[in-house]
């Protein structure tokens, strides 16, 4: 069953086509991992899938909800754990799971099941009677993590999820992606770390420049490529070195322009 479905989806910020016309299905509990350079529009489409920004053209489903639609319905099913959560500093980490596990109206039995089991995984129970201000950037990453899994999503959409945790944290996270996956649970990743990529994820995404130029297993995209023993960054350098290469290009250009 497809959890994610995007069709047809674009996005435009004045000139900027920032997403161009993007089609992309997503199956219960796959974890997706989504890769491309700086700019390439990985944030963009989040965004879109998340709710929190409206395409310009094409639709988001989420467990069959469309999300401009059935805006309750598809937000239920979901979390979103950007790259820099932005939590309220005047609340402990207690009152932070509380407040998420109210708004998803989560059962108490259930809440501090889960809210307990996660912040003993990540270390935190210590600390989930402090202020949210006095954590450090990973604590934080973390508990905004324990606050996406306490209502049990059914796709859990991440941004450089690794980034600022300690590596036991992160080892941590990438085995209960894992672990949540083989349960049911969709996971979908952008990351531009690709050995995380290349050994976790069931499918990958390469977007440039707005548009998907490689998807699928690792074996496919090899076989696209026909290099059965390339590596993910062999396959992201070759696919991306043409547009920096006429990035490069063209601003040679320009400044030979503008010289003369
Ligand atoms: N609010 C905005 N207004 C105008 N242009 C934007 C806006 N947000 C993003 N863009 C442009 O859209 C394109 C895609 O940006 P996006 O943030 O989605 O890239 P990304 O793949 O997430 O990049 P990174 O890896 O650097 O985080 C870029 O050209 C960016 O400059």
């Amino acid at each position: 069953m497809a959890t994610i479905e995007l069709k047809d989806i674009q996005k435009t910020y004045g000139k900027t086509e920032a997403v161009k016309h993007l089609n992309l299905t997503i199956s219960e509990g796959e974890l997706f991992g989504f890769l491309g350079p700086n700019g390439a529009g990985k944030t963009t489409t989040i965004k879109m899938m998340t709710g929190l920004l409206e395409p310009t053209e094409g639709t988001v489903e989420i467990c069959g909800f469309d999300m401009w639609k059935k805006p309750m319905e598809a937000k239920r099913n979901i979390a979103y754990l950007p790259d820099q959560p932005n939590l309220y500093p005047k609340l402990t980490g207690w009152e932070f799971l509380r407040f998420i596990a109210s708004v998803y109206q989560v059962n108490e039995d259930d809440f501090l099941e889960r809210a307990e089991k996660y912040l003993h995984m990540f270390h935190l129970t210590d600390s989930a009677e402090d202020l949210l201000e006095s954590y450090s950037h990973g604590m934080k990453q973390k508990i905004a993590l324990v606050g996406a899994l306490v209502h049990d999503p059914k796709v859990i959409f991440l941004d450089e999820p690794t980034v600022g945790l300690d590596p036991g944290s992160a080892r941590k996270l990438k085995e209960l992606l894992r672990e949540l996956c083989d349960q049911g649970t969709t996971v979908f990743m952008s990351t531009h770390i690709l050995e995380i990529a290349e050994n976790m994820c069931d499918r990958v995404g390469i977007i440039t420049n707005g548009s998907l130029l490689a998807l699928g297993t690792m074996e496919e995209l090899r076989a696209q490529g026909g290099n059965d023993k390339a590596t993910l960054e062999d396959i992201f350098l070759e696919l991306t070195a043409g547009e920096d290469s006429a990035e490069l290009i063209r601003s040679l250009e320009s400044e030979d322009v503008n010289g003369k």
